[in-house]
């Protein structure tokens, strides 16, 4: 079970910069335990970078992020390493290791966070191969198996250590529509099975308004945060124009907003 009124992940006054272009300012907003959360806006308004801040990866200009109510940008390397062994990330490209199997990929930290017998181990990967549908694929390389799967099979390392919170960058880049929602479908269930906080960029409206349960618009425009909520709530009752009609867009045109 998830405890709905507790905060997983606080962003506190953020402003994003590189050098003196201010990508966003002064974000404000919480994900909760148990929230699919997108990042939702037109092209470089700075969802990666929202992401890459909320995982470490760039430093904030100003303000900070919190991790189950304790600074993550105020904490040591090895506070920050504590942190970050409690969440799963997908990247774009999946990021699996070409020269190992499928097996192999899971494994990797299994073997260097748990002191897991090598018995266990091989039960933790087929058990995690299984709820992305991949049983049976343990010995396959990535090469070897279609993209789609190849990302589940990211998704089944993510979720080995059964993180807190899975964070994914455009889960469902480059697959075809069915693929791209049979994944979406499948993190959906996965939030289920395993408890976890998603947090994500996407792109894809038809997936964003069937398994977000929260979002926010970052506008590329002000370089700020426009609304935040239920994305179909947005859609519907956003008193922001820009962001009703972002998310009005038909599904089968999801180039730019049309908000010049
Ligand atoms: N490493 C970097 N150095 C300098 N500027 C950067 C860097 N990364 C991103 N930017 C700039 O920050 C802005 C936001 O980029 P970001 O990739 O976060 O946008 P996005 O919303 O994810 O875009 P898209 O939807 O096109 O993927 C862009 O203007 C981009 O050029």
């Amino acid at each position: 079970m998830t405890d709905d009124t507790a905060v997983d992940i606080e962003v506190r006054d953020l402003t994003m910069a590189f050098g003196a272009n201010v990508v966003q300012r002064d974000l404000n907003f919480d994900i909760k335990r148990g929230d699919i959360f997108v990042i939702i806006g037109g092209s470089g308004c700075g969802k990666s970078t929202l992401l890459k801040h909320m995982l470490g990866l760039i430093e904030p200009a100003r303000g900070e992020i919190l991790y189950r109510g304790e600074s993550f940008t105020r904490a040591t390397n090895a506070e920050r390493d504590v942190m970050r062994r409690r969440w799963g990330i997908t990247y774009q490209s999946g990021g699996l290791f070409g020269a190992m199997t499928l097996a192999q990929n899971i494994s990797l930290p299994l073997q260097l966070y748990t002191d897991y017998t090598a018995a266990e181990i091989r039960d933790v990967v087929d058990y995690k191969l299984s709820l992305v549908g991949l049983g049976g694929f343990e010995g396959y390389f990535p090469a070897e198996i279609s993209g789609g799967m190849e990302k589940r099979a990211a998704l089944a390392r993510a979720i080995a250590l059964d993180p807190d919170i899975l964070f994914f960058d455009e889960p469902s880049a480059g697959l075809d529509p069915i693929s791209s929602r049979l994944l979406d479908e499948l993190i959906a269930q996965l939030k289920e099975s395993i408890g976890a906080t998603v947090v994500m960029v996407s792109h894809e409206l038809a997936s964003i308004f069937e398994i977000a349960t929260n979002s926010v618009y970052l506008d590329a425009d002000s370089h700020t945060m426009l609304d935040y909520g239920d994305p179909r709530m947005l859609r519907d009752h956003s008193e922001q124009p820009i962001v009703r009609q972002f998310l009005s867009r038909s599904t089968e045109h999801q180039e730019e907003p049309a908000n010049e």
